[in-house]
């Protein structure tokens, strides 16, 4: 006899990825992927070059379609969803490469962060002048709250092009917080900043978690991974080989393979 369905159990996944295939030619380079990011925590995703992690980033992020599988966030299909709409519903993803404008000042980078397509419209100000008055007050207050919460608040007046690598990555973090996020991914936020500021990066990561974001990132730094991830998924080949903690997943022989096997 068969047993009656029971109902999948309620999870506090913030996102999670099914069976997720992506080709470019050749190259399988996402390759039936699933892995899941649990709300109010760091979740890293590592693994040897080449194995998929940036072209998984990318689907999530919506620059292009997956071939096959599906993406979930909070619970919702978005998989053929454009990057803005997912940025919309809080899916937020930073770039490897900041993309700080370089002559506007760093306070201007993350009040236009924060602007809607009705504020930049020149019509809207013409049409209602005070409501935009009153939006733009409330941005750039919000944007120095977050200026001070990211360390950055005496660099407001300065142009963004001054700042160092480590400064950069938490300009975009502000900028990304501009946007209210539920879920900020962040693409090697450790890469090209110097020690001092990557502890200071990760310090402010930590804090982000604490209040209730939740973060996902793809990282080589092994250290900051070790610092900072509460799970960790490891990718090889384009799927994801194993899920833990950074202790379990790095004391796995298959991970030390797939690492090994690269370098070989
Ligand atoms: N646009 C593309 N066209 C062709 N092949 C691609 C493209 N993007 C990625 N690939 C290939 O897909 C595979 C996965 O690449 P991907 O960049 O996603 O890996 P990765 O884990 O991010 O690597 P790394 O750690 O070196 O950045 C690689 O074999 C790569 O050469």
């Amino acid at each position: 006899m068969a047993l009656p369905q029971q109902p999948s159990p309620p999870t506090d996944d913030v996102l999670s990825v099914e069976d997720l295939s992506k080709r470019f030619g050749g190259v399988s380079a996402v390759a039936g992927c699933s892995l899941s990011i649990q709300r109010g925590t760091i979740t890293a995703i590592i693994g040897p070059n080449g194995a998929g992690k940036s072209t998984l980033m990318n689907l999530i992020g919506g620059l292009f379609p997956p071939d096959s599988g599906r993406i979930l966030f909070a619970g919702r299909d978005i998989t053929a969803l454009p990057p803005h709409r997912r940025a919309e519903l809080g899916l937020i993803r930073t770039f490897q490469i900041s993309r700080e404008l370089a002559q506007l000042t760093v306070f201007e980078n993350v009040v236009l962060a924060g602007q809607t397509d009705a504020l930049e419209s020149p019509f809207a100000a013409f049409l209602r002048p005070r409501q935009v008055r009153r939006e733009e007050r409330q941005l750039g207050l919000r944007a120095r709250a977050l200026l001070e919460r990211v360390g950055l608040f005496r660099l407001a007046d300065e142009p963004a092009a001054s700042l160092s690598g480590g400064q950069k990555k938490l300009l975009e973090l502000a900028r990304a917080l501009m946007l209210d996020p539920q879920l900020i991914l962040l693409d090697e936020p450790a890469a090209g900043v110097s020690p001092p500021m990557v502890r200071e990066l990760a310090r402010t990561i930590r804090d982000l978690r604490d209040e209730g974001l939740t973060i996902g990132l793809i990282e080589h730094d092994m250290e900051l991974v070790a610092d900072l991830a509460d799970r960790v998924h490891v990718l090889a080949e384009g799927s994801n080989l194993t899920s833990g903690s950074f202790r379990e997943v790095t004391s796995d022989s298959r991970v030390v393979e797939a690492y090994l096997g690269i370098v070989a």
